[in-house]
């Protein structure tokens, strides 16, 4: 994207794309002044550089093959709307060959995600795009609402992060996908690197499973989180635009509000973090979790039961404080686990790779 020779407006930076118009952002990435001017009649540019972008980093990190099922993980946010219109836009450009679907996770959060729901609906119609929601309820038996009900706003977030990547696993097995693409953002992938760093989760960074994740992830996680707002918005993409109401207390909140004001320190913050989480290196010492699968629900676990099961265990035996305190764990028979069976699965040993959504 570099400028030609044309004689500059006197003064004013220019679009280093369509070099005529006044540039209005600038990329974190490169610091190049990009993207139009304040009118919207020339976006355009921007439109083009943002979908060209995806569309370089999805041949570079060969990121699909011809012919795969894809299902979006669609919550009727902006990012994952954008993703989904984006993604069938190059699909249809550029041939990909691949079968799209959209994936959605009802967690039960009335006057949330009851309403996030009717926006994912409309996009079925307007993308084009067959639709699959999958609930917390007929999963797990439990709604959200009733989950925070019992166990109140303190660490309900872990129990439905736990719950929904879950439940998009067992989502994308139903649709016989081959992989979940989900619209994370680089603001998103900062949040957890720093998150997984706060917990000592070392070993979100280095499981194959992460690895994966994290190459669909860097579909998206070139673009910043502004430049989604702007897509979306000035394309009149059908989104829905509220924060989950039993948010308010979770932990990556604080990381995102950190990241935030080291952002406006640094405007590169974002994507230093995320370039430490990519090159961070584990010693060979560390001993790593094995994977294996839950004796319980046969999903994907280092421990005896995944993480998903030990929850529940809790929640339906009316304890679910003790599945996620520090130091009062219960072993799989619900007793208190003073000595705990080395096989036994517990939420305070972090050997299991945790992966925020
Ligand atoms: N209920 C859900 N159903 C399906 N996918 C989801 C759901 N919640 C989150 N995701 C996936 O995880 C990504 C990141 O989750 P996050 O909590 O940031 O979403 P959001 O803020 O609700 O909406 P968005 O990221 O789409 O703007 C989403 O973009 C989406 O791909």
């Amino acid at each position: 994207m570099e400028a030609d020779s044309k004689p500059k407006k006197s003064g004013a930076r220019l679009c280093c794309v369509c070099n005529q118009n006044r540039a209005a952002l600038k990329r974190p990435k490169t610091l190049e002044q990009v993207l139009s001017s304040t009118s919207p009649s020339v976006w355009e540019c921007f439109y083009a550089v943002f979908e060209e972008e995806i569309h370089q980093v999805i041949l570079e990190n060969q990121l699909f093959k011809p012919g795969e099922r894809i299902a979006i993980g669609a919550s009727g946010g902006k990012d994952s709307t954008v993703l989904a219109y984006v993604l069938s836009e190059l699909n249809r450009r550029h041939n990909y060959g691949l079968d799209l679907f959209l994936l959605s996770v009802d967690e039960g959060i009335t006057g949330y995600r009851d309403d996030s729901l009717e926006t994912v609906k409309r996009n079925e119609l307007q993308y084009g795009l067959p639709l699959k929601i999958v609930s917390y309820k007929d999963l797990y038996g439990w709604t959200m609402d009733e989950i925070v009900k019992m166990i109140g706003l303190k660490n309900n977030c872990t129990f439905c992060g736990v719950f929904r990547r879950q439940a998009l696993d067992r989502g994308a097995a139903l649709l016989k996908v081959d992989k979940v693409a989900t619209g994370h953002n680089a603001d998103d992938i900062a949040e957890t690197v720093l998150l997984n760093i706060l917990r000592g989760d070392i070993a979100s960074f280095n499981s194959e499973f992460i690895n994966i994740r994290f190459s669909l992830w860097l579909m998206l996680g070139c673009q910043n989180l502004n430049k989604f707002s702007t897509y979306a918005y000035f394309k009149k993409l059908d989104y829905f635009s509220t924060e989950c109401i039993y948010s308010p207390n979770a932990y990556r909140g604080f990381a995102r509000e950190f990241i935030k004001d080291l952002e406006r320190i640094r405007p590169r913050a974002i994507l230093d973090i995320i370039k430490s989480g990519e090159d961070f290196r584990i010693s060979t010492a560390t001993k790593m979790p094995e994977q294996g699968t839950c004796e319980r629900c046969g999903y994907i676990s280092s421990q005896k039961w995944c993480k998903a099961c030990v929850l529940l265990e809790r929640l339906n035996r009316g304890l679910p404080k003790l599945g996620i305190g520090r130091n009062q764990g219960l072993n799989s028979d619900g007793k208190k686990d003073g000595k705990r069976d080395s096989r036994t699965p517990s939420t305070e040993s972090k050997q299991c790779g945790s992966l925020e959504f």
